[in-house]
């Protein structure tokens, strides 16, 4: 059943169109992402969903609850982790989610959430005394502690290193399998790829394309790429002209080549006919990254 309906969700900020006719269900009990790069209307579209923003057309429901309408109930209902969320530097922990909790009618036991949370021995930390991934599981925290049944999260592991990542993420699942739903926005290929059952692809307030990460992959699993060092310079034409090749891409010394159907063979024997010797050559496979930049036409590296 779907929890969240987004119709052609139009939102402007003047003469800028930010988020331009989207539309996408959420399921009840998944993690979805909506993944793009920076200024692809991601923000846009869950502050809308959340009702901090108001729209410029199109429909948007949480639980038959129109977020324009109906928000003292939405927010009952409703977890919002914020885009680094600042607290007061001597708030504590403690004190932070009790001051959340009581913004709700029926919340969470803080002290299972602190747990939970791993934050235990922090209860009277002051949040400026807190490390980077010890403030974001706080953050996360404050956006459960209303007991939630869809939680949304904006970019939920930037800043952090690798280690408090994966424990985000570990720490992401367990608030899934009890029963929240999410929405998880990011701009991280491995993130989505770990967490999400299905990613919309946002570009220039549009979706590009909805899928799982599988389902994503395998549309372009077609293509073959295969790189190597030329050992002599050569004009990109050479390859392009071959009905294989879709793209050709320079990396340092060594060429990239991107097509489908015997890709291989055929660069191989046109580099061969014209004395070219392919050293280092290489076949790779497509990733997820592949997947965004065949949709997009952009990479998410920034
Ligand atoms: N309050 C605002 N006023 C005017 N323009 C805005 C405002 N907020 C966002 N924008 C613009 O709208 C576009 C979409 O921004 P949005 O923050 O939704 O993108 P995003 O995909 O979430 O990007 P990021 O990953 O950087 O957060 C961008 O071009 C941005 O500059």
């Amino acid at each position: 059943m779907a929890i969240i309906e987004v119709r052609d969700l139009v939102k402007d900020y003047g003469s800028m169109r930010a988020v331009d006719g989207i539309s996408f269900e959420v399921e009840e009990g998944e993690i979805f992402g909506i993944l793009g790069p920076n200024g692809a209307g991601k923000t846009t579209t869950v502050e809308c969903i959340e009702g901090l923003r108001s729209r410029d057309g199109g429909s948007v429901r949480v639980m038959g609850l129109d977020p324009e309408r109906d928000g003292p109930e939405l927010k009952q209902v409703l977890g919002i982790q914020l885009q680094e969320s600042r607290l007061p530097d001597r708030i504590r922990v403690g004190e932070a989610l009790d001051l959340y909790a009581s913004f709700y009618r029926s919340p969470a036991n803080t002290d299972r959430l602190i747990e939970k949370l791993g934050l235990e021995r922090k209860r009277k930390t002051p949040f400026g005394k807190l490390s980077g991934g010890q403030q974001q599981r706080l953050s996360i925290a404050l956006a459960l502690v209303g007991n939630p049944r869809v939680a949304v999260l904006d970019e939920l592991t930037t800043g952090l290193d690798p280690q408090a990542r994966r424990d985000t993420w570990d720490l992401i699942e367990q608030v899934r399998n009890s029963g929240v739903t999410i929405i998880l926005v990011t701009h991280f290929m491995d993130e989505a790829e770990r967490l999400c059952d299905r990613i919309a692809v946002v570009d220039t307030g549009k979706i590009v394309a909805l899928d799982t990460p599988a389902g994503l992959t395998a549309r372009v699993s077609e293509e073959q790429r295969v790189r190597f060092r030329p050992s002599a310079a050569f004009a990109d034409a050479l390859l392009l002209d071959l009905p294989e090749v879709a793209r050709v891409e320079r990396s340092g010394p060594h060429v990239v080549v991107t097509g489908d159907g015997n890709v291989l063979q055929a660069v191989a024997s046109v580099l061969a006919r014209n004395q070219i010797v392919a050293a280092e050559l290489r076949v790779e496979q497509v990733s997820l990254d592949d997947a965004f930049v065949a949709l997009t036409g952009k990479s998410l590296e920034h």
